[in-house]
Protein backbone atom coordinates (compact mmCIF):
# COMPACT_ATOMS: atom_id res chain seq x y z
CA UNK A 1 0.00 0.00 0.00
CA UNK A 2 1.70 3.54 -0.94
CA UNK A 3 1.57 5.96 1.35
CA UNK A 4 -1.51 7.75 0.24
CA UNK A 5 -3.73 4.90 1.03
CA UNK A 6 -1.99 4.26 4.33
CA UNK A 7 -2.93 7.71 5.28
CA UNK A 8 -6.74 7.28 3.87
CA UNK A 9 -6.94 3.74 5.95
CA UNK A 10 -5.33 5.94 8.91
CA UNK A 11 -8.16 8.19 8.38
CA UNK A 12 -10.68 6.25 8.73
CA UNK A 13 -9.60 3.93 11.77
CA UNK A 14 -8.98 7.88 13.79
CA UNK A 15 -13.07 8.61 12.42
CA UNK A 16 -13.98 5.41 13.23
CA UNK A 17 -12.36 5.65 16.95
CA UNK A 18 -13.98 9.10 17.32
CA UNK A 19 -16.96 8.06 15.89
CA UNK A 20 -17.17 5.85 19.02
CA UNK A 21 -16.30 8.47 21.63
CA UNK A 22 -19.30 10.46 20.42
CA UNK A 23 -21.26 7.30 20.27
CA UNK A 24 -20.59 6.89 23.87
CA UNK A 25 -22.92 10.37 24.98
CA UNK A 26 -25.71 8.97 22.57
CA UNK A 27 -25.96 12.17 20.97
CA UNK A 28 -28.40 12.52 18.20
CA UNK A 29 -26.45 14.92 16.51
CA UNK A 30 -24.24 11.83 16.03
CA UNK A 31 -25.93 11.13 12.84
CA UNK A 32 -25.27 14.28 11.13
CA UNK A 33 -21.70 13.59 11.59
CA UNK A 34 -21.61 10.47 10.89
CA UNK A 35 -23.78 11.33 7.47
CA UNK A 36 -20.96 14.03 6.73
CA UNK A 37 -18.09 11.31 7.28
CA UNK A 38 -20.24 8.57 4.79
CA UNK A 39 -20.35 11.14 2.38
CA UNK A 40 -17.13 11.73 2.14
CA UNK A 41 -16.20 8.22 2.51
CA UNK A 42 -17.95 7.67 -0.81
CA UNK A 43 -15.25 9.77 -2.63
CA UNK A 44 -12.72 8.50 -0.52
CA UNK A 45 -10.13 7.71 -3.68
CA UNK A 46 -8.68 10.65 -2.31
CA UNK A 47 -7.55 11.08 1.36
CA UNK A 48 -7.13 14.83 1.57
CA UNK A 49 -11.30 14.30 1.60
CA UNK A 50 -11.74 12.60 4.30
CA UNK A 51 -9.17 14.48 6.70
CA UNK A 52 -10.57 17.75 5.93
CA UNK A 53 -14.38 16.47 6.64
CA UNK A 54 -12.44 15.42 10.28
CA UNK A 55 -11.58 18.70 10.71
CA UNK A 56 -14.60 20.43 10.37
CA UNK A 57 -16.00 17.54 12.71
CA UNK A 58 -13.44 18.23 15.51
CA UNK A 59 -15.12 21.35 17.24
CA UNK A 60 -18.38 18.96 17.56
CA UNK A 61 -16.65 16.20 19.03
CA UNK A 62 -15.45 18.40 21.43
CA UNK A 63 -18.29 20.39 22.31
CA UNK A 64 -20.03 16.81 22.72
CA UNK A 65 -17.01 15.89 25.18
CA UNK A 66 -17.71 18.75 26.97
CA UNK A 67 -21.50 18.26 27.97
CA UNK A 68 -20.25 14.90 28.53
CA UNK A 69 -17.98 16.48 31.08
CA UNK A 70 -20.86 18.32 32.52
CA UNK A 71 -23.36 15.77 32.93
CA UNK A 72 -20.99 13.37 34.85
CA UNK A 73 -19.62 16.44 37.10
CA UNK A 74 -22.71 17.04 37.97
CA UNK A 75 -23.01 13.29 39.10
CA UNK A 76 -19.76 13.92 40.95
CA UNK A 77 -21.41 16.65 43.08
CA UNK A 78 -24.84 15.03 43.60
CA UNK A 79 -22.59 12.41 45.53
CA UNK A 80 -20.47 14.90 47.21
CA UNK A 81 -23.70 16.84 48.05
CA UNK A 82 -24.87 13.67 49.15
CA UNK A 83 -21.79 12.66 51.56
CA UNK A 84 -22.28 16.38 52.84
CA UNK A 85 -25.42 15.61 53.62
CA UNK A 86 -24.66 12.66 55.54
CA UNK A 87 -21.78 14.70 57.47
CA UNK A 88 -24.46 16.97 58.79
CA UNK A 89 -26.16 14.60 60.50
CA UNK A 90 -26.85 15.12 63.92
CA UNK A 91 -26.30 12.25 65.86
CA UNK A 92 -24.73 10.39 63.52
CA UNK A 93 -21.18 9.34 62.28
CA UNK A 94 -19.86 9.73 59.06
CA UNK A 95 -17.10 6.80 59.13
CA UNK A 96 -14.17 8.60 58.37
CA UNK A 97 -12.23 5.27 56.07
CA UNK A 98 -15.27 4.69 54.45
CA UNK A 99 -16.01 8.29 53.45
CA UNK A 100 -12.12 8.71 52.29
CA UNK A 101 -12.25 5.40 50.58
CA UNK A 102 -15.31 6.79 48.35
CA UNK A 103 -14.54 9.65 47.70
CA UNK A 104 -10.97 7.90 46.00
CA UNK A 105 -13.60 5.61 43.53
CA UNK A 106 -15.86 8.94 42.55
CA UNK A 107 -12.10 10.68 41.96
CA UNK A 108 -11.08 7.39 40.14
CA UNK A 109 -14.47 6.74 38.16
CA UNK A 110 -16.82 9.77 38.13
CA UNK A 111 -16.41 9.86 34.30
CA UNK A 112 -17.47 6.62 33.36
CA UNK A 113 -21.11 6.40 33.10
CA UNK A 114 -20.80 2.75 33.59
CA UNK A 115 -19.25 2.95 36.83
CA UNK A 116 -21.96 5.28 38.32
CA UNK A 117 -24.32 1.98 39.56
CA UNK A 118 -20.80 0.73 41.76
CA UNK A 119 -20.47 4.36 42.59
CA UNK A 120 -24.08 4.60 43.96
CA UNK A 121 -24.14 1.04 45.38
CA UNK A 122 -21.12 2.51 48.08
CA UNK A 123 -22.81 5.71 48.52
CA UNK A 124 -25.49 3.03 49.52
CA UNK A 125 -23.52 1.44 52.22
CA UNK A 126 -22.16 4.49 53.22
CA UNK A 127 -25.70 6.04 54.25
CA UNK A 128 -26.43 2.53 55.67
CA UNK A 129 -23.37 2.88 57.73
CA UNK A 130 -23.87 6.35 58.83
CA UNK A 131 -27.37 5.36 59.34
CA UNK A 132 -26.57 2.85 61.61
CA UNK A 133 -23.96 4.90 63.83
CA UNK A 134 -23.72 5.28 66.75
CA UNK A 135 -24.24 0.98 67.00
CA UNK A 136 -27.69 0.75 68.35
CA UNK A 137 -29.35 -1.60 66.93
CA UNK A 138 -27.65 -5.26 65.31
CA UNK A 139 -27.03 -4.46 61.27
CA UNK A 140 -30.50 -5.05 58.98
CA UNK A 141 -30.76 -5.98 55.77
CA UNK A 142 -32.12 -3.33 53.43
CA UNK A 143 -35.64 -4.76 52.96
CA UNK A 144 -36.16 -5.44 56.75
CA UNK A 145 -35.50 -1.82 57.49
CA UNK A 146 -38.41 -0.66 54.48
CA UNK A 147 -40.52 -3.49 54.99
CA UNK A 148 -41.59 -2.40 58.74
CA UNK A 149 -38.48 -3.25 60.92
CA UNK A 150 -38.86 0.10 62.02
CA UNK A 151 -40.87 0.27 65.73
CA UNK A 152 -43.36 3.35 66.13
CA UNK A 153 -41.90 6.78 67.58
CA UNK A 154 -38.55 5.75 66.68
CA UNK A 155 -38.04 8.36 63.80
CA UNK A 156 -34.58 10.09 65.31
CA UNK A 157 -34.12 12.17 62.59
CA UNK A 158 -32.39 15.32 63.37
CA UNK A 159 -34.29 18.31 62.63
CA UNK A 160 -32.31 19.00 59.22
CA UNK A 161 -33.40 15.49 58.13
CA UNK A 162 -36.91 16.09 55.98
CA UNK A 163 -34.29 19.16 54.05
CA UNK A 164 -31.56 16.48 53.45
CA UNK A 165 -33.97 13.71 52.71
CA UNK A 166 -35.77 16.29 50.08
CA UNK A 167 -31.81 17.58 48.36
CA UNK A 168 -31.25 13.57 48.22
CA UNK A 169 -34.65 12.66 46.82
CA UNK A 170 -34.36 15.52 44.10
CA UNK A 171 -31.09 14.58 42.78
CA UNK A 172 -32.25 10.62 42.47
CA UNK A 173 -35.36 11.72 40.83
CA UNK A 174 -33.05 14.21 38.18
CA UNK A 175 -30.97 10.90 37.88
CA UNK A 176 -34.68 8.86 36.83
CA UNK A 177 -35.69 11.82 34.54
CA UNK A 178 -32.05 11.34 32.91
CA UNK A 179 -32.64 8.08 31.98
CA UNK A 180 -34.34 6.14 28.94
CA UNK A 181 -36.37 2.91 29.65
CA UNK A 182 -38.87 1.35 27.64
CA UNK A 183 -42.64 1.86 28.16
CA UNK A 184 -42.68 -1.38 30.84
CA UNK A 185 -40.35 0.78 33.38
CA UNK A 186 -42.88 3.51 33.17
CA UNK A 187 -44.91 2.59 35.89
CA UNK A 188 -41.82 1.71 38.18
CA UNK A 189 -40.01 4.69 37.86
CA UNK A 190 -43.63 6.99 38.48
CA UNK A 191 -43.54 4.95 41.69
CA UNK A 192 -40.03 5.87 42.65
CA UNK A 193 -40.68 8.87 41.81
CA UNK A 194 -43.99 9.39 43.79
CA UNK A 195 -41.91 7.58 47.17
CA UNK A 196 -39.17 9.94 46.22
CA UNK A 197 -41.10 12.95 45.86
CA UNK A 198 -42.09 14.26 49.59
CA UNK A 199 -40.23 11.55 51.07
CA UNK A 200 -39.26 12.52 54.83
CA UNK A 201 -37.98 9.55 56.08
CA UNK A 202 -34.15 9.30 55.71
CA UNK A 203 -34.44 5.87 56.31
CA UNK A 204 -35.92 4.94 53.77
CA UNK A 205 -32.85 6.38 51.73
CA UNK A 206 -31.16 2.97 50.98
CA UNK A 207 -33.93 1.19 49.92
CA UNK A 208 -34.92 3.56 47.27
CA UNK A 209 -31.26 4.21 46.41
CA UNK A 210 -30.95 0.82 45.46
CA UNK A 211 -34.32 0.57 43.51
CA UNK A 212 -32.52 3.88 41.54
CA UNK A 213 -29.11 1.76 40.94
CA UNK A 214 -31.37 -1.20 39.37
CA UNK A 215 -32.71 0.69 36.86
CA UNK A 216 -29.78 3.16 35.71
CA UNK A 217 -27.78 -0.72 35.71
CA UNK A 218 -30.71 -1.62 33.26
CA UNK A 219 -30.52 1.69 31.52
CA UNK A 220 -26.69 1.88 30.97
CA UNK A 221 -26.95 -1.65 30.09
CA UNK A 222 -29.40 -1.48 27.20
CA UNK A 223 -27.95 1.47 25.66
CA UNK A 224 -24.42 0.07 25.75
CA UNK A 225 -26.04 -3.51 24.21
CA UNK A 226 -27.39 -1.37 21.41
CA UNK A 227 -24.28 1.37 20.74
CA UNK A 228 -22.00 -2.07 21.02
CA UNK A 229 -24.15 -3.66 18.72
CA UNK A 230 -24.57 -0.48 15.89
CA UNK A 231 -20.38 0.13 16.27
CA UNK A 232 -19.31 -3.33 16.11
CA UNK A 233 -21.93 -3.10 12.98
CA UNK A 234 -19.95 0.27 11.72
CA UNK A 235 -16.63 -1.38 12.58
CA UNK A 236 -17.47 -4.22 10.08
CA UNK A 237 -19.22 -1.88 7.33
CA UNK A 238 -16.17 0.80 7.85
CA UNK A 239 -13.43 -2.45 7.45
CA UNK A 240 -15.25 -3.61 4.20
CA UNK A 241 -14.93 -0.13 2.47
CA UNK A 242 -11.19 0.04 3.32
CA UNK A 243 -10.83 -3.38 1.60
CA UNK A 244 -12.74 -2.01 -1.37
CA UNK A 245 -10.80 0.84 -1.94
CA UNK A 246 -7.95 -1.27 -1.52
CA UNK A 247 -8.73 -3.41 -3.79
CA UNK A 248 -9.55 -0.62 -6.05
CA UNK A 249 -5.95 0.67 -5.97
CA UNK A 250 -4.76 -3.11 -6.80
CA UNK A 251 -7.16 -3.13 -9.49
CA UNK A 252 -5.54 0.97 -10.51
CA UNK A 253 -1.84 -0.54 -10.08
CA UNK A 254 -2.55 -3.59 -12.31
CA UNK A 255 -4.01 -1.33 -15.04
CA UNK A 256 -0.87 0.89 -15.21
CA UNK A 257 1.24 -1.74 -14.86
CA UNK A 258 -0.42 -3.24 -17.89
CA UNK A 259 -0.14 -0.64 -19.67
CA UNK A 260 3.50 0.04 -18.94
CA UNK A 261 3.89 -3.69 -19.72
CA UNK A 262 2.27 -2.85 -22.86
CA UNK A 263 4.12 0.07 -24.11
CA UNK A 264 7.67 -2.06 -23.45
CA UNK A 265 6.74 -5.15 -25.16
CA UNK A 266 5.53 -2.57 -28.15
CA UNK A 267 8.92 -0.58 -27.82
CA UNK A 268 9.99 -3.65 -28.38
CA UNK A 269 8.58 -4.87 -31.54
CA UNK A 270 9.45 -1.56 -32.93
CA UNK A 271 13.38 -1.53 -31.96
CA UNK A 272 13.08 -5.49 -33.07
CA UNK A 273 11.54 -4.34 -36.64
CA UNK A 274 13.55 -1.62 -37.08
CA UNK A 275 16.97 -3.56 -36.49
CA UNK A 276 15.55 -6.79 -39.27
CA UNK A 277 14.68 -3.51 -41.87
CA UNK A 278 18.29 -2.55 -41.55
CA UNK A 279 19.74 -5.88 -41.91
CA UNK A 280 17.13 -7.34 -45.00
CA UNK A 281 18.76 -8.18 -47.95
CA UNK A 282 15.98 -8.39 -50.56
CA UNK A 283 12.63 -7.04 -51.23
CA UNK A 284 10.26 -10.06 -50.52
CA UNK A 285 12.36 -10.72 -47.11
CA UNK A 286 11.41 -7.89 -45.78
CA UNK A 287 7.72 -7.36 -47.03
CA UNK A 288 6.91 -11.12 -45.01
CA UNK A 289 9.18 -9.24 -42.22
CA UNK A 290 7.18 -6.15 -42.05
CA UNK A 291 4.05 -8.35 -42.45
CA UNK A 292 5.06 -10.71 -39.53
CA UNK A 293 5.81 -8.16 -37.21
CA UNK A 294 2.18 -6.07 -37.97
CA UNK A 295 0.52 -9.30 -37.06
CA UNK A 296 2.55 -9.82 -33.47
CA UNK A 297 1.81 -5.80 -32.86
CA UNK A 298 -2.12 -6.52 -33.77
CA UNK A 299 -2.30 -9.66 -31.42
CA UNK A 300 -0.20 -7.43 -28.79
CA UNK A 301 -2.92 -4.73 -29.30
CA UNK A 302 -5.76 -6.79 -29.05
CA UNK A 303 -4.28 -8.72 -25.80
CA UNK A 304 -4.10 -5.21 -24.22
CA UNK A 305 -7.42 -4.39 -25.35
CA UNK A 306 -9.38 -7.53 -23.93
CA UNK A 307 -7.25 -7.17 -20.58
CA UNK A 308 -8.11 -3.58 -20.28
CA UNK A 309 -11.82 -4.16 -20.89
CA UNK A 310 -11.77 -6.80 -18.10
CA UNK A 311 -9.98 -4.60 -15.70
CA UNK A 312 -12.55 -1.82 -16.54
CA UNK A 313 -15.27 -3.96 -15.98
CA UNK A 314 -13.99 -5.20 -12.66
CA UNK A 315 -13.39 -2.13 -11.37
CA UNK A 316 -16.78 -0.79 -12.20
CA UNK A 317 -18.44 -3.81 -10.06
CA UNK A 318 -15.94 -3.04 -6.96
CA UNK A 319 -17.09 0.75 -7.02
CA UNK A 320 -20.52 -0.54 -7.53
CA UNK A 321 -20.34 -2.60 -4.84
CA UNK A 322 -18.61 -0.18 -2.61
CA UNK A 323 -21.47 2.82 -3.71
CA UNK A 324 -23.67 -0.38 -2.55
CA UNK A 325 -21.86 -0.37 1.38
CA UNK A 326 -22.08 3.58 1.63
CA UNK A 327 -25.77 2.94 0.95
CA UNK A 328 -26.62 0.05 3.17
CA UNK A 329 -24.55 2.71 6.33
CA UNK A 330 -26.51 5.35 5.08
CA UNK A 331 -29.83 3.26 6.08
CA UNK A 332 -28.48 1.82 8.85
CA UNK A 333 -27.72 5.61 10.18
CA UNK A 334 -31.30 6.50 9.53
CA UNK A 335 -33.29 3.67 11.08
CA UNK A 336 -30.32 4.54 14.11
CA UNK A 337 -31.63 8.22 13.92
CA UNK A 338 -35.36 6.88 13.90
CA UNK A 339 -34.55 4.70 16.99
CA UNK A 340 -32.73 8.04 18.73
CA UNK A 341 -36.10 10.46 17.72
CA UNK A 342 -38.17 7.91 19.07
CA UNK A 343 -36.26 7.22 22.38
CA UNK A 344 -36.42 10.82 23.11
CA UNK A 345 -39.86 11.17 21.92
CA UNK A 346 -40.48 8.28 24.48
CA UNK A 347 -38.74 9.90 27.35
CA UNK A 348 -40.53 13.24 26.73
CA UNK A 349 -44.10 12.12 26.98
CA UNK A 350 -46.39 10.50 29.35
CA UNK A 351 -47.48 7.55 28.44
CA UNK A 352 -50.93 7.33 30.59
CA UNK A 353 -52.02 11.31 29.14
CA UNK A 354 -49.98 11.75 26.39
CA UNK A 355 -48.96 14.82 27.51
CA UNK A 356 -45.51 16.28 27.61
CA UNK A 357 -44.01 14.95 31.06
CA UNK A 358 -41.94 16.37 33.74
CA UNK A 359 -38.29 15.86 31.66
CA UNK A 360 -40.31 17.94 28.72
CA UNK A 361 -41.45 20.42 31.47
CA UNK A 362 -37.75 20.67 32.31
CA UNK A 363 -36.50 20.86 28.90
CA UNK A 364 -39.09 24.05 28.48
CA UNK A 365 -38.87 26.10 31.34
CA UNK A 366 -36.11 27.29 31.66
CA UNK A 367 -35.38 28.60 27.48
CA UNK A 368 -39.05 30.48 28.77
CA UNK A 369 -37.80 32.38 31.87
CA UNK A 370 -34.81 33.49 29.73
CA UNK A 371 -36.94 34.61 27.14
CA UNK A 372 -39.53 36.68 29.14
CA UNK A 373 -36.92 38.05 31.01
CA UNK A 374 -34.79 39.18 27.71
CA UNK A 375 -37.99 40.11 26.29
CA UNK A 376 -39.82 41.41 29.29
CA UNK A 377 -43.25 39.70 28.25
CA UNK A 378 -44.65 38.87 31.40
CA UNK A 379 -44.94 34.78 31.76
CA UNK A 380 -47.17 33.23 34.51
CA UNK A 381 -47.17 29.58 35.41
CA UNK A 382 -50.02 27.13 37.29
CA UNK A 383 -50.11 24.06 39.28
CA UNK A 384 -53.05 22.02 38.77
CA UNK A 385 -53.74 19.04 41.40
CA UNK A 386 -57.18 17.13 41.56
CA UNK A 387 -59.05 16.98 44.81
CA UNK A 388 -59.32 14.08 46.76
CA UNK A 389 -58.04 12.13 44.37
CA UNK A 390 -56.66 9.11 46.80
CA UNK A 391 -60.33 8.80 47.66
CA UNK A 392 -61.00 8.18 43.80
CA UNK A 393 -58.43 5.27 43.79
CA UNK A 394 -59.71 3.90 47.05
CA UNK A 395 -63.05 4.08 46.10
CA UNK A 396 -63.48 2.92 42.24
CA UNK A 397 -59.76 1.54 42.09
CA UNK A 398 -56.95 2.57 40.41
CA UNK A 399 -58.07 2.18 36.43
CA UNK A 400 -60.57 4.32 37.16
CA UNK A 401 -58.30 7.02 38.82
CA UNK A 402 -56.04 6.36 35.42
CA UNK A 403 -59.56 7.43 33.56
CA UNK A 404 -60.08 10.43 35.53
CA UNK A 405 -56.15 11.22 35.01
CA UNK A 406 -57.13 10.96 31.36
CA UNK A 407 -60.31 12.92 31.01
CA UNK A 408 -59.18 15.76 33.45
CA UNK A 409 -55.98 16.94 30.89
CA UNK A 410 -58.78 16.62 27.99
CA UNK A 411 -61.03 18.47 29.60
CA UNK A 412 -57.72 21.24 29.93
CA UNK A 413 -57.28 21.22 26.21
CA UNK A 414 -60.15 22.41 25.57
CA UNK A 415 -60.02 25.85 27.55
CA UNK A 416 -56.46 26.50 26.76
CA UNK A 417 -55.53 28.38 24.12
CA UNK A 418 -52.66 28.28 21.70
CA UNK A 419 -48.90 28.91 23.31
CA UNK A 420 -50.51 27.41 26.27
CA UNK A 421 -48.19 24.57 27.38
CA UNK A 422 -50.05 21.66 29.44
CA UNK A 423 -47.39 18.90 31.17
CA UNK A 424 -48.25 15.68 33.27
CA UNK A 425 -45.72 16.52 36.44
CA UNK A 426 -46.34 13.66 38.11
CA UNK A 427 -48.78 11.78 40.22
CA UNK A 428 -52.37 13.82 39.53
CA UNK A 429 -50.13 17.19 39.59
CA UNK A 430 -50.26 18.78 36.02
CA UNK A 431 -48.56 22.16 35.23
CA UNK A 432 -49.46 25.25 32.96
CA UNK A 433 -47.35 27.53 31.48
CA UNK A 434 -48.20 30.73 30.67
CA UNK A 435 -45.97 32.40 28.23
CA UNK A 436 -47.01 36.20 27.44
CA UNK A 437 -49.85 36.12 29.24
CA UNK A 438 -50.00 38.57 32.63
CA UNK A 439 -51.43 37.09 35.85
CA UNK A 440 -54.68 38.24 35.15
CA UNK A 441 -55.00 36.01 31.77
CA UNK A 442 -53.42 33.47 32.83
CA UNK A 443 -56.06 33.31 36.11
CA UNK A 444 -59.17 33.95 33.95
CA UNK A 445 -57.78 30.74 31.84
CA UNK A 446 -57.69 28.34 35.41
CA UNK A 447 -60.76 29.46 36.30
CA UNK A 448 -62.54 28.23 33.08
CA UNK A 449 -60.76 25.35 33.81
CA UNK A 450 -61.50 24.80 37.15
CA UNK A 451 -65.54 25.39 35.96
CA UNK A 452 -65.10 23.06 33.55
CA UNK A 453 -63.97 20.31 35.31
CA UNK A 454 -66.49 20.81 38.07
CA UNK A 455 -68.89 20.64 35.42
CA UNK A 456 -68.07 17.57 33.94
CA UNK A 457 -70.15 14.38 34.65
CA UNK A 458 -67.49 11.63 35.52
CA UNK A 459 -68.98 8.29 35.26
CA UNK A 460 -67.83 5.51 37.61
CA UNK A 461 -69.24 1.88 38.15
CA UNK A 462 -72.53 3.92 36.38
CA UNK A 463 -72.73 6.43 39.09
CA UNK A 464 -72.15 10.08 38.20
CA UNK A 465 -69.43 11.42 40.15
CA UNK A 466 -68.18 15.50 40.40
CA UNK A 467 -64.39 15.75 40.41
CA UNK A 468 -62.61 19.11 40.88
CA UNK A 469 -59.39 20.47 41.03
CA UNK A 470 -57.33 23.12 42.65
CA UNK A 471 -54.78 25.21 41.32
CA UNK A 472 -52.21 27.98 41.95
CA UNK A 473 -50.80 30.50 39.77
CA UNK A 474 -47.62 32.69 40.00
CA UNK A 475 -45.77 35.73 37.71
CA UNK A 476 -42.63 35.48 37.14
CA UNK A 477 -41.19 38.66 38.11
CA UNK A 478 -38.30 38.81 35.54
CA UNK A 479 -35.09 37.90 37.68
CA UNK A 480 -36.33 35.32 40.31
CA UNK A 481 -34.52 31.65 39.70
CA UNK A 482 -37.18 28.62 38.67
CA UNK A 483 -37.85 27.22 41.95
CA UNK A 484 -39.30 30.53 43.56
CA UNK A 485 -41.07 30.62 40.75
CA UNK A 486 -42.45 27.24 41.48
CA UNK A 487 -42.73 27.69 44.83
CA UNK A 488 -44.88 30.71 44.97
CA UNK A 489 -47.63 28.61 42.74
CA UNK A 490 -47.42 25.69 44.89
CA UNK A 491 -48.10 27.57 48.23
CA UNK A 492 -50.98 29.58 45.54
CA UNK A 493 -51.94 25.53 45.68
CA UNK A 494 -51.55 24.89 48.99
CA UNK A 495 -53.67 27.65 49.77
CA UNK A 496 -56.69 26.54 47.67
CA UNK A 497 -56.37 22.97 49.14
CA UNK A 498 -56.89 24.74 52.47
CA UNK A 499 -59.81 27.29 51.11
CA UNK A 500 -61.75 24.20 50.82
CA UNK A 501 -60.59 22.86 47.36
CA UNK A 502 -62.31 23.45 43.92
CA UNK A 503 -60.32 26.46 44.25
CA UNK A 504 -57.90 28.50 42.29
CA UNK A 505 -55.71 30.75 44.05
CA UNK A 506 -53.41 33.25 42.37
CA UNK A 507 -49.90 35.54 42.81
CA UNK A 508 -51.71 39.56 44.45
N1 LIG B 1 -54.75 5.86 39.44
C1 LIG B 1 -53.61 6.52 39.58
N2 LIG B 1 -53.33 7.09 40.77
C2 LIG B 1 -52.19 7.79 40.92
C3 LIG B 1 -51.28 7.93 39.84
N3 LIG B 1 -50.25 8.69 40.29
C4 LIG B 1 -50.49 9.01 41.57
N4 LIG B 1 -51.67 8.47 41.97
C5 LIG B 1 -52.33 8.54 43.28
O1 LIG B 1 -52.72 9.88 43.53
C6 LIG B 1 -52.98 9.97 44.94
C7 LIG B 1 -52.59 11.34 45.41
O2 LIG B 1 -53.14 11.48 46.67
P1 LIG B 1 -52.73 12.58 47.70
O3 LIG B 1 -51.41 13.21 47.33
O4 LIG B 1 -52.83 12.01 49.08
O5 LIG B 1 -53.76 13.73 47.54
P2 LIG B 1 -55.33 13.76 47.25
O6 LIG B 1 -56.04 12.54 47.69
O7 LIG B 1 -55.49 14.13 45.82
O8 LIG B 1 -55.82 14.90 48.18
P3 LIG B 1 -55.63 16.46 48.04
O9 LIG B 1 -54.56 16.74 47.04
O10 LIG B 1 -55.23 16.90 49.40
O11 LIG B 1 -56.93 17.02 47.61
C8 LIG B 1 -52.19 8.83 45.60
O12 LIG B 1 -53.11 7.92 46.13
C9 LIG B 1 -51.40 8.21 44.43
O13 LIG B 1 -51.28 6.80 44.57
C10 LIG B 1 -51.59 7.30 38.59
O14 LIG B 1 -50.85 7.37 37.60
N5 LIG B 1 -52.76 6.63 38.51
Amino acid sequence: MDSTQEKLVESLRKALSRVSMLAEGNNPELDAILQNIRANLSKADDPRVVQSALKTIEPYILKFDDERLERAQAFRNALHEMMDSLEGLPDKQLPLSEKKALEADIRAHWQSVSNWPSLLAKTTILIQTTLASPPKEPKKNIFTRILGGRKAGKQSDGPTSPEIMAHVSHTLAGLLTNIALSDEYEEQILDLKNALTGNQDLNQLPGLLDEVINLILIAVGKTQEDLTSYLSQLNKQLASINASIVNNYKVQKNISTGRKSFGDELKQHVVNTHSDVNNATDLDALKSLISDRMNTITETMTRYQSKMIEQEKHAAQSISLLRSKVNRMEKDASSLRNDIQQKIAQAMSDTLTGLPNRAAYQDAIFPLLTAASQSKQPLCMAICDIDYFKMINDNWGHLAGDKVLRIIPQQMQNTLKSGHLLFRYGGEEFVILFPMSTIDQAYETCQKIRQAIEVTPFNMNGEPVSITISIGVSLFDGKESHDELFDRADKNLYQAKADGRNTVIRDI
